[in-house]
């Protein structure tokens, strides 16, 4: 999409994709090139009531500049009176978290490829000194050959972030590294933690940290800051490795992420497929 001033007329709606806490995503198609988009409308009445037009604005600096095939693409943005829109990468085989809730859970070939696909995005967003701060199933969406994609980027920061404004995090705990539930200073290792929670969702089917009774934000927060954690013996002892190596309480002891990529559990799956490619294959 070449830059120019784009409007909403220069698309039509193709149909609603679902409906978020501040958005609602629908999928659209360039009258021009029939290019296929999803678009994300957000009330801008919406952003002032809850403060989140810095947030926005964030999520639009951060995602723009970034260019990796396991991270969903924001191609360009525009506004009207009432509304900003957000043309974002149309990732044709959905969101993965139904797919989780579907299968209940992830053989250890598929659940090895999704952590391989994260680690890269994630190593490349580090690289960017970029943290994404809230990774989790509701924010991965599926591309046209099944590989993961990394959406929503609006908890997302420049590192390191001693964020200082208080995280009014209303989502779930359940992906939280200790410092964060804290409300600690935090580097890119909480992206670290994150992926190893995901990691055990992947093989076990619900998260390491759950409170026993739903929303029971308490309990998890101290599960989450003892790191009490109890892998199932039906995981292979390679994932549990793995898994042990990412839920560290210190940062600093957490597996760095070129080390996730040579773990045996990884490599085992994933062959040496060498450096993902971080540039699109055209668009
Ligand atoms: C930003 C974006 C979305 C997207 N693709 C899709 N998003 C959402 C649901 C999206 C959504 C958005 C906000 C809040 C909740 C859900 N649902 C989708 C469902 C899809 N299908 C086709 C594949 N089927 C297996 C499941 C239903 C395909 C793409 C989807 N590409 N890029």
């Amino acid at each position: 999409l070449i830059p120019k001033v784009w409007c909403l007329d220069d698309f039509e709606l193709a149909r609603p994709l679902g409906k978020g806490q501040f958005g609602q995503v629908y999928l659209m198609r360039e009258r021009q090139s029939r290019f296929v988009v999803a678009m994300k409308v957000v009330l801008k009445s919406d952003l002032l009531k809850h403060n989140m037009e810095h947030q926005l604005r964030r999520e639009i600096d951060i995602q723009s500049n970034l260019r990796h095939k396991h991270i969903l693409r924001l191609d360009t943005f525009f506004h009207d009176e009432k509304r900003v829109y957000l043309v974002l990468e149309y990732a044709p085989q959905g969101e993965l978290y139904k797919r989780l809730r579907k299968m209940v859970k992830f053989p250890e070939w598929q659940a090895s490829k999704y952590i391989y696909e994260l680690a890269t995005a994630l190593a490349y967003l580090h690289r960017k000194h970029v943290i994404h701060r809230d990774i989790k199933p509701e924010n991965l969406l599926l591309g046209a050959h099944g590989e993961l994609k990394i959406s929503d980027f609006g908890w997302s920061v420049h590192a390191p972030s001693p964020s200082s404004r208080r995280l009014t995090f209303c989502g779930t705990l359940d992906y939280l590294a200790p410092e964060m539930v804290e409300g600690r200073v935090h580097s890119n290792r909480v992206d670290v933690w994150s992926l190893g929670v995901l990691c055990y969702e992947f093989l076990v089917g619900k998260p390491p940290f759950e409170g026993l009774q739903e929303e029971d934000r308490q309990a998890t927060y101290s599960r989450i800051a003892k790191v009490d954690l109890d892998i199932p013996e039906t995981i292979s002892s390679e994932a549990r490795d793995l898994i042990l190596k990412l839920l560290k309480y210190h940062p600093d002891h957490r597996l760095g992420l070129e080390r996730v990529l040579l773990h045996p559990w990884i490599t085992r799956h994933n062959g040496t497929k060498g450096s993902s490619s971080s540039h699109n294959r055209g668009l």
